[in-house]
C-alpha cells in the first residue's frame, strides 16, 4: 500500500457525525417528521406484548374478546407497518439528500484546490473518494444511523417494559449484558480498523486503474502489462485479506453474542417458569417478558453489527471531510466578493519583482532565483533556455498557481496576490504545450475559453488558428466528439484548438507555452500568421525551443537554472549570450558559418 498517511483517517472519528449535523439543518422538518415516525412505529411495536399480556392472563373464554383482541392487533399492526414504512422513507430521502449534497460540496471544493495540493493527493485517490466512499454513505448512512436509532429506541424501550412487566427477570439481563456489549464494542472496533485498511488499498487500487488505464499506450508500449496486471492483483489481495479478517472477527462475534443471547432467554425462561410455579407470575406476564427480551437481545445484537458498519460509516465520512479541511486557493468569501474594477481591454504591463521559488517538494533548490524584470504594456517577450530551467514555472507564477517564495509579481501595479484569483485568471489565456482536450465536441471545448461567445467569434477563432481546416473533414463538423482527452484528433490539431481558445478569449495576457511544437512546418507557418494578429496589441509571453518561432520577439530573456542571464533581442543575443549562440548555432540561425561557430 503506497504511504500517505497524512491523508487518511487512522484514528477514532466521532467528530465526522458532527461534521454532518450542517448537512442535516436544511432538512430539519424533514427530520421531525422522521422522529416522529420513529416513535410511532417504536411505541406500536412496543404496544404488542402488553396486548399478549392482557389476552393470555384472563384466558379465551369468550370470542368477543377474541374478535375484539384480534381486531386491535390487526389495526395496531397496520398503525405500526405505516409508521415504520413511513420511517423508512424518511430517512432513505434523508440519507440520500445529505450524501449529494456532501458530494456536491467536496467536489466544488476539490476544483478550488491548489496546483500545491494535487502534487501532494493522487487525482485517483480523490476519484475514489468522491466514488466508493460516496458509495458507502449512500448505501450506508440512513441504514446505519437511522438503525441506531430504531434500534437505540427499541432496546430502551424494551428494557423500560420488561422492568415494568416483571423485575425479578431483569437479574439475567444484569449478569449477560455487559459481556454481550463487550464482546459488540471489541468486534466494532477490530472491523473499523479493517474496513479503515480495506478502503485505503481500494484508494490505492483506484489511483492504480486511473493512472494505468490513462496511460495504457505507454504501459503496453513499454511492455509494462504484466507489471501492472502484478500490482493490480496486490492491491486486491490486499483488499482481500482485510476483508478475510473483517468476516472473521464477524463472525466470532456474532458466535458468542448469539450463545449469551440464548444463555439469558434460557436463564429468564427457567426464572419466569418458576415463579409461576410458585404462583408469582403470570403466564401472560412471562410471554410480554419473553417478548420484550427478544426484541432487546435483537436490538442489541443490530446495534452490535451496526457498530462495526459505522466505523466505515465514519471512515467515508471523515475521508470526504478531509478534503474539505484542505485550504482552497481562495476562501468562499474571497471568491464572492465583486470585483473593484473592470478588467480593462488594453494590454497590461508586468513586473516581476526579486522573484525567486522553490517547489514545495524541493524547498532547498531555487526553480526560480532573483528575476527583476520590468515587462511593458503590449511587449513581445520570449523566454529561451534549456529543458528545465524555467520557463513553464515562470508562467505558473503568473497564473498564480503557485506563490513566490520571495518577491512580488505586478500586473498594472498591483501585486497579483492581492488579486481575485478568478480576476487574474481572466486577463490570461495559456496555450500549453500539451493542452487539455475535454470529452466534448471542437466546438464545445473552444467554447470552454468563453461560454455564449457568437457563432461569428468562434467561427472567426476557428478560422484564424487553422481549426476549420481539419474540422471539415471530420464527420459532423465543428459539431464531432473528439473522445476522451480528445484522442481522436492529433497533436497539432489538439495545439490548433487551443490557439484558438485564445483567440476566443481575447486576453489582455497571451502565454504560448511551447504553443506550435506539434506543428508540421507548413501549419506553423500558417499558424505563426494568425498568432502575429493575435499577439498585436497585447502583452505576450512566448516560450519556444525552436528559435525561429520567437526571433522577431521585442526581448528576448535567456534563462539558465532559473536565473535571468541575458536579456536583448536576436542580434544583440547572438553577441552577447554565449547560450543563446549555442541555441542559436545547434538550430542554424546564427548568421555566422558553422565553422566560425566552432572555433569561437
Ligand atoms: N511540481 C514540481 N515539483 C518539483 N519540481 C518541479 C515541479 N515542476 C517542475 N519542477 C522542476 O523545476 C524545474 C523547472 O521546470 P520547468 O517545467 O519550469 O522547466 P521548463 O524550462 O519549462 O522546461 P521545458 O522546456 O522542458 O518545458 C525543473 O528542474 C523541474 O524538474
Amino acid at each position: 500500500m503506497a504511504a500517505n498517511p497524512w491523508q487518511r483517517p487512522t484514528s477514532k472519528n466521532w467528530h465526522a457525525l458532527f461534521a454532518l449535523l450542517p448537512f442535516l439543518r436544511p432538512r430539519l422538518w424533514l427530520l421531525i417528521l422522521y422522529a416522529i415516525a420513529l416513535l410511532l412505529s417504536a411505541a406500536g411495536t412496543l404496544v404488542l406484548p402488553q396486548g399478549a399480556r392482557y389476552l393470555l392472563d384472563p384466558g379465551f373464554d369468550n370470542a368477543r374478546v377474541l374478535f375484539l383482541a384480534s381486531l386491535a392487533l390487526l389495526l395496531l399492526g397496520i398503525f405500526t407497518t405505516a409508521a415504520r414504512a413511513a420511517r423508512e422513507a424518511l430517512a432513505t430521502w434523508i440519507g440520500q439528500k445529505v450524501v449529494a449534497d456532501l458530494r456536491e460540496r467536496v467536489f466544488a471544493h476539490a476544483v478550488h484546490l491548489p496546483a500545491l495540493f494535487y502534487e501532494k493527493f493522487r487525482t485517483g485517490e480523490v476519484i475514489s473518494r468522491l466514488s466508493s466512499d460516496v458509495t458507502i454513505l449512500r448505501f450506508g448512512l440512513a441504514g446505519v444511523l437511522g438503525g441506531a436509532l430504531q434500534h437505540g429506541l427499541t432496546l430502551i424501550g424494551s428494557l423500560i417494559m420488561m422492568l415494568v412487566t416483571a423485575p425479578i427477570l431483569v437479574l439475567p439481563v444484569v449478569i449477560v449484558v455487559p459481556p454481550l456489549v463487550w464482546v459488540n464494542l471489541r468486534s466494532g472496533r477490530l472491523q473499523r480498523k479493517y474496513s479503515r485498511l480495506e478502503q485505503d488499498y481500494l484508494a490505492d487500487l483506484s489511483s492504480h486503474t486511473e493512472e494505468s488505464i490513462n496511460a495504457i499506450r505507454t504501459v503496453q508500449a513499454l511492455t509494462r502489462e504484466n507489471a501492472t496486471k502484478d500490482t493490480y492483483r496486490a492491491g486486491i489481495q490486499g483488499v482481500l485479506q482485510q476483508v478475510r479478517a473483517r468476516i472473521k472477527v464477524q463472525a466470532g462475534a456474532s458466535l458468542l453474542s448469539g450463545f449469551l443471547i440464548f444463555l439469558l432467554l434460557a436463564g429468564m425462561l427457567y426464572l419466569g417458569g418458576w415463579q409461576i410455579l410458585h404462583h408469582r407470575g403470570s403466564i401472560g406476564g412471562l410471554t410480554a417478558f419473553l417478548i420484550y427480551a427478544m426484541f432487546a437481545t435483537s436490538a442489541l445484537s443490530s446495534l452490535g453489527s451496526l457498530w462495526g458498519q459505522l466505523g466505515r460509516l465514519l471512515g467515508a465520512v471523515e475521508r470526504l471531510l478531509a478534503l474539505l479541511e484542505q485550504e482552497p486557493e481562495e476562501s468562499p468569501a474571497q471568491r464572492a466578493t465583486e470585483s473593484p474594477v473592470t478588467a480593462s481591454p488594453s494590454a497590461a504591463s508586468l513586473r516581476f519583482v526579486q522573484v525567486y521559488f522553490s517547489y514545495p517538494s524541493r524547498s532547498d533548490i531555487a526553480t526560480l532565483e532573483n528575476i527583476d524584470l520590468t515587462i511593458e504594456a503590449g511587449e513581445h517577450l520570449a523566454l529561451v533556455g534549456a529543458s528545465g530551467a524555467g520557463k513553464s514555472t515562470f508562467f505558473d507564477l503568473l497564473l498564480h498557481h503557485y506563490a513566490p517564495t520571495r518577491g512580488q509579481i505586478l500586473l498594472d501595479g498591483q501585486d497579483i496576490s492581492q488579486m481575485r484569483v478568478h480576476d487574474l485568471r481572466q486577463q490570461i489565456a495559456i496555450v500549453p504545450q500539451h493542452p487539455a482536450i475535454f470529452s466534448l465536441s471542437v466546438a464545445d471545448n473552444i467554447l470552454l475559453a468563453k461560454p455564449g461567445a457568437p457563432a461569428s467569434a468562434l467561427q472567426a477563432a476557428m478560422r484564424a488558428a487553422r481549426v476549420d481546416e481539419f474540422v471539415e473533414r471530420l464527420p459532423e463538423g465543428m459539431h464531432t466528439h473528439v473522445g476522451e482527452k480528445g484522442i481522436t484528433l492529433s497533436g497539432g490539431q489538439r495545439q490548433r484548438i487551443a490557439i484558438a481558445r485564445a483567440l476566443l478569449r481575447n486576453p489582455r495576457i497571451l502565454i504560448l507555452d511551447e504553443a506550435t511544437s506539434a506543428l508540421d512546418a507548413e501549419n506553423e507557418r500558417l499558424i505563426q500568421e494568425a498568432l502575429a494578429e493575435l499577439i498585436r496589441g497585447r502583452t505576450t509571453l512566448v516560450a519556444a525551443h525552436r528559435l525561429a518561432t520567437i526571433r522577431d520577439a521585442d526581448r528576448i530573456v535567456v534563462l539558465e537554472a532559473g536565473r535571468i542571464t541575458a536579456i536583448g533581442d536576436h542580434a544583440n543575443l547572438l553577441h552577447n549570450s554565449a547560450v543563446y549562440r549555442h541555441f542559436a548555432s545547434l538550430q542554424s540561425l546564427d548568421e555566422r558559418p558553422l565553422s566560425k561557430i566552432a572555433t569561437s
